[in-house]
C-alpha cells in the first residue's frame, strides 16, 4: 500500500560534500530541464548542496522560477554569536533555504552530535522557519541485536523532545539505517516499512490528534531507481533521502518519477 494521499511525497538529494557552486549549477539545470510541471505536482523535490553552493543554487532557481527546492545539510543548534565555522538557521532562511538536514548520522558519528544537540538543531531550524529533516538510523551491531526500533525511537524522542505539536507537525522524519549508507545495501521495503511504521506509531503517542498522520517519514540508504518502487509502495514511506545516487541527475529524476518505474 502506497503512502496516504495526504502526504505529499518529499525526493530531497543530499549531495554530501560534493560538487562546488558551478557543479552545483550544472546539476540543478540538468535536473531542472528534465523535469515538468507533472512531477512536481506529484512530488516535492529537493536538493540539499554543500553551504558554499546555496546562494548558486538560490540564484538559479529563483532566475528560473523553478520547482525544485533546497535545502543544508546541517544547522547551527546557536543563534548567532562566537561560534566560528558555524551557520545560523536565520542565515539558511535568508537563502531561501526550506530545509535543513539535522542529526545525520555521518554528523553523529563524525562530528560527536548526540540527541540533545540534534534537539536543539531541530529547534534552531524551526526558529527560522527551516524545515528540519530528521535523521534517525541504527548501526549493524544494533540491527543485529535484534534493537533497531528501540534505538530508533530513542532517537526520534530525543530529537522531538519539548517540541510542540504545532512545530512538530512540520518536521520532516528521515529513516537510514546506518549500514545501507552509501554501502549499495538497501533496506528491504518490509525492513523500512517496520521502522517508518514504528515511527509513526510513536508520534501517535507523543502527539494528539492527526500529527502522525501529517508527518513525512523518508527512507534513506543506497536508493536508487531500480529499488525505489517498490520502498515507495510501503505505506508508511513517504519519500526518500538520496545520498549518491542524488549526484546523477538521470538517476535522480529517475528517482523523482518513481510511478512509472516498475515495483
Ligand atoms: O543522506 C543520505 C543518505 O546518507 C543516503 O546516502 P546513500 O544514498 O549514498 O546511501
Amino acid at each position: 500500500m502506497a503512502a496516504a494521499p495526504s502526504r505529499k511525497p518529499l525526493m530531497a538529494g543530499n549531495w554530501k560534500m560534493n560538487n562546488n557552486h558551478l557543479e552545483a549549477i550544472a546539476l540543478v539545470q540538468k535536473m531542472a530541464f528534465a523535469l515538468k510541471e507533472a512531477d512536481y505536482d506529484a512530488v516535492d523535490v529537493a536538493v540539499v548542496p554543500p553551504f558554499t553552493a546555496i546562494r548558486s543554487v538560490q540564484t538559479l532557481v529563483d532566475a528560473d522560477k523553478l520547482g525544485i527546492a533546497y535545502g543544508a545539510q546541517d544547522v547551527s543548534q546557536h543563534a548567532s554569536g562566537a561560534y566560528t565555522g558555524e551557520i545560523s538557521g536565520a542565515m539558511l532562511a535568508k537563502l531561501g533555504c526550506t530545509y535543513a538536514v539535522v542529526g545525520h548520522s555521518e554528523r553523529r558519528q563524525y562530528h560527536h552530535e548526540d540527541d540533545a544537540i540534534v534537539n536543539a538543531k531541530v529547534k534552531a531550524a524551526l526558529a527560522a522557519e527551516l524545515t528540519p529533516i530528521l535523521c534517525v538510523g541504527e548501526g549493524l551491531d544494533v540491527r543485529k541485536a535484534g534493537e533497531h526500533v528501540a534505538h530508533v525511537l530513542a532517537q526520534v524522542d530525543g530529537g522531538l523532545e519539548k517540541i510542540p505539536a504545532e512545530q512538530a507537525e512540520k518536521v520532516v522524519i528521515a529513516y537510514e539505517p546506518v549500514w545501507a549508507i552509501g554501502t549499495g545495501e538497501v533496506a528491504t521495503p518490509r525492513d523500512a516499512q517496520e521502522v517508518c511504521a514504528a515511527i509513526r506509531a510513536r508520534l501517535a503517542e507523543l502527539y494528539d490528534g492527526d500529527l502522525a498522520g501529517k508527518v513525512r517519514i523518508l527512507y534513506g540508504g543506497s536508493v536508487k531507481g531500480s529499488n525505489v518502487a517498490k520502498l515507495m509502495q510501503e505505506a508508511d514511506v513517504d519519500g526518500a533521502l538520496v545520498g549518491g545516487a542524488s549526484l546523477d541527475p538521470g538517476e535522480f529524476v529517475k528517482i523523482c518519477r518513481y510511478r512509472d518505474l516498475p515495483a
